[in-house]
């Protein structure tokens, strides 16, 4: 892989090359991802030119670098985009690394992309109506009372259609200005379509030896006049939380990983909601444990934060009573091996977008104590994170 030296001319604005990137799917065949990590500036662009590459397994410590995309059922196929071309948009600096002709005439294609008016976009009216997800609520709630299961996240998906065309480089620059604290991401593979999202929780992340997952569940509105440290949980979300926790330290055990350091559970705020969060890092050089990314992430998905415990029963109910396919949401995301560095997240606060239709996705962990109107609610306000941006557009 080269670095390109970019003269002063060949400047590329990076919502210009979301845009260029969308348009460029009519005539040619490439899977590509932009992304921007927490707390971080900068955007990233991979694009892959060859076929769509369609891997059932990853070993993420001997992977070439790439994004993987990963949807929520582990016995279907996971997507590796490979780093044939690479832009990483900071402030003040552009940095391009490629590597064959594709990516040089794409890079000359994204330079002189001309983008054209968006003015006509809007939003159609749509009727939605609760009881379908109310009713799964319920069984959820059934199911764990008579001691089948111990907690359960049923999901539901709403779609909304639109006239006019979206624009998604200004869609994209929204989120990233809004959510500093989330992986924000715009994925397309000719397997899954266009996803974007603004997801608040990690999955897995392998840097200097040091690994890292997080346990994050319970949710509420955030409440501007009030401190996260004066925030206030409720038994069962507490409860709820625990038990993603749990499952992890579980995780760690079955593996007899018995040295890891947790933080928290801390009140952390994503976007207009807050969750409960606590930290979970191991130093992989200390405990022999090099390939603790790989094992984890086997391990880990799908966590009781996105399915349920116990796993094997929860993952069953939702497949029998959920009454629609996932697909990518609530699977994983993110760069392997770029920068030394692997980060997985889970897709969450997403949507697809294809034609003139946007599909939502959004669950809530369910608990004895669950109330299927608050569990209603608690979606609508996880699909208002992308929704009230595109409104606000
Ligand atoms: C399932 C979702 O979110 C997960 C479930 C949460 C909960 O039940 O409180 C909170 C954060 C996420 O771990 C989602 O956003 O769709």
């Amino acid at each position: 892989m080269k670095q390109v030296d970019l003269n002063t001319d060949l400047i590329i604005d990076y919502q210009k090359a979301i845009n260029a990137c969308i348009n460029a799917l009519r005539n040619i065949n490439i899977n590509f991802a932009f992304w921007k990590e927490p707390k971080s500036s900068e955007i990233n662009l991979i694009v892959d030119f060859n076929q769509t590459n369609l891997i059932s397994d990853i070993d993420l410590e001997t992977s070439e670098s790439g994004f993987l995309f990963a949807p929520f059922n582990n016995s279907k196929e996971k997507v590796f985009i490979k780093r044939e071309l690479h832009i990483q948009w900071n402030s003040d600096a552009i940095s391009v690394n490629c590597e064959g002709k594709s990516s040089e005439s794409f890079i000359e294609y994204l330079h002189n992309f001309e983008d054209t008016e968006y003015n006509e976009f809007h939003l159609r009216p749509d009727t939605e109506t609760s009881d379908n997800y109310k009713s799964l609520v319920e069984e959820s709630v059934n199911e764990i009372k008579a001691g089948k299961l111990v907690k359960v996240v049923p999901s539901r998906s709403r779609k909304i259609t639109f006239d006019g065309r979206f624009n998604y480089g200004q869609y994209f620059n929204q989120l990233v200005s809004n959510y500093p604290t989330a992986f924000i991401s715009l994925t397309y593979t000719s397997k899954s379509g266009i996803w974007i999202g603004a997801t608040p929780e990690l999955l897995i992340q392998v840097e200097n030896d040091i690994f890292k997952t997080v346990s994050l569940a319970g949710t509420q509105s955030f409440n501007e006049n009030q401190t996260l440290a004066d925030t206030a949980w409720t038994q069962k979300e507490i409860e709820e939380q625990a038990l993603v926790s749990r499952y992890i330290i579980n995780c760690f055990k079955k593996i007899r990983l018995r040295e890891f350091d947790e933080h928290g559970p801390k009140t952390v705020k994503a976007g207009n909601l807050i969750h409960l969060k606590t930290e979970f890092t191991v130093n992989m050089k200390e405990t022999n444990f090099p390939e603790l990314g790989t094992t984890m992430l086997k391990l880990l998905h799908p966590t009781s934060a996105v399915c349920g415990m116990p796993l094997k029963a929860a993952e069953e109910f939702l497949l029998a009573k959920e009454g629609y396919d996932r697909e990518f949401y609530s699977g994983y995301l993110g760069p392997v091996n770029i920068g030394g560095r692997t980060a997985q997240f889970v897709n969450l606060r997403c949507f697809k977008i294809e034609d003139n239709c946007i599909t939502f996705f959004a669950g809530a962990g369910v608990t004895e104590d669950s109330n299927p109107e608050k569990e209603w609610e608690e979606t609508e306000l996880k699909m208002n994170t992308l929704l009230n941006v595109i409104k606000s557009i």
